[in-house]
């Protein structure tokens, strides 16, 4: 998308695509992650940055330590070295609830919704941390709780607004086709409003129609929000299309970082994706 713009050097720097839009300074850095399950390296040393309002994507052959990878920037796994950088400290181990508040938001490789409630009260789940009114203030102070409800609510309508699933807001998700499902998994993300959004393989499973609504929506939410998305997936035409710059990975190790054009032209990312030994 942007391959004649390279983002500067200087990490608190921003600046302008060529479509226009506006890109920031680094907001997360990966510095040298290591991640071992037992005896496997997951994730070797790896480094790279994620800047404000970018769109990130992580590729890689299966196995290559791509959902690792979203698990250690979610706070779910925690690395056995190396640092996360968030907003210019270092984040410390902490709880999935803590790093929502954080502003940081998910959907999953497969699907995590409630199927037997509506599209509304699944996206209302997205707001969880948005509600302050306690059980007690829900009793003493009914005004404020409601009051917490109302806004809650307004934000959710919003965005089913924003991903035109109006029509479906009381259908149970379970009924919906599969495609329906990723959009409404990217409603309740979006809900909890996070600064970096991660989405696992967003178009695994669609049909190329779905995939082209799907591909709009990221560019919308990124556009009209200004949130920073990282995303795994494994269409190359999707995260070329889509990205402003791609960490390739290859067996737990980093191969590849740049603008898609970059990433295309390197004879390391070239070779492990045609199989090439690596000896
Ligand atoms: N919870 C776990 N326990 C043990 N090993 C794991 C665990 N999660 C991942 N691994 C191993 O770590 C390596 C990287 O796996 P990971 O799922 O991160 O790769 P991936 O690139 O996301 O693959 P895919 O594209 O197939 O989803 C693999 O060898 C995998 O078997």
């Amino acid at each position: 998308m942007n391959e004649a713009i390279h983002p500067p050097i200087n990490p608190h720097e921003g600046y302008v695509t060529e479509d226009g839009r506006t890109i920031g300074g680094v907001v997360m850095e990966m510095k040298h992650i290591t991640l071992r399950f037992g005896g496997v390296e997951a994730i070797k040393d790896i480094s790279f940055d994620i800047r404000e309002g970018e769109i990130r994507a992580i590729i890689g052959p299966n196995g290559a330590g791509k959902s690792s990878m979203l698990n250690v920037i979610s706070g779910f796994y925690n690395p056995q070295e190396g640092e996360v950088w968030y907003k210019g400290a270092i984040r410390k181990p902490m709880k999935p609830y803590q790093v929502a508040r954080q502003g940081i938001a998910r959907t999953f490789q497969n699907i995590a919704l409630f199927e037997g409630m509506t599209v509304l009260d699944n996206v209302m789940t997205g707001r969880l941390n948005h509600m302050k009114a306690s059980f007690l203030d829900q009793g003493l102070w009914w005004g404020k709780a409601q009051r917490e409800e109302v806004e809650n609510r307004e934000k959710a309508e919003e965005i089913i607004d924003f991903l035109e699933i109006q029509a479906i807001r009381k259908t149970p998700v379970g009924r919906l086709p599969y495609g329906l499902k990723k959009r409404v998994e990217l409603a309740r993300a979006l809900a909890a409003e996070p600064r970096i959004l991660l989405l696992d393989e967003p178009m695994a499973g669609m049909n190329v129609e779905e995939k082209e609504d799907m591909s709009r929506f990221i560019l919308d939410v990124n556009d009209e929000f200004g949130t920073t998305i990282v995303l795994i997936e494994h269409d190359m035409g999707v995260v070329m299309d889509l990205s402003d710059r791609v960490v390739v990975m290859d067996y737990g190790k980093k191969i590849g970082d740049g603008t898609p054009d970059e990433v295309r032209n390197n004879q390391e990312v070239i070779d492990a994706y045609l199989g090439v030994s690596h000896d």
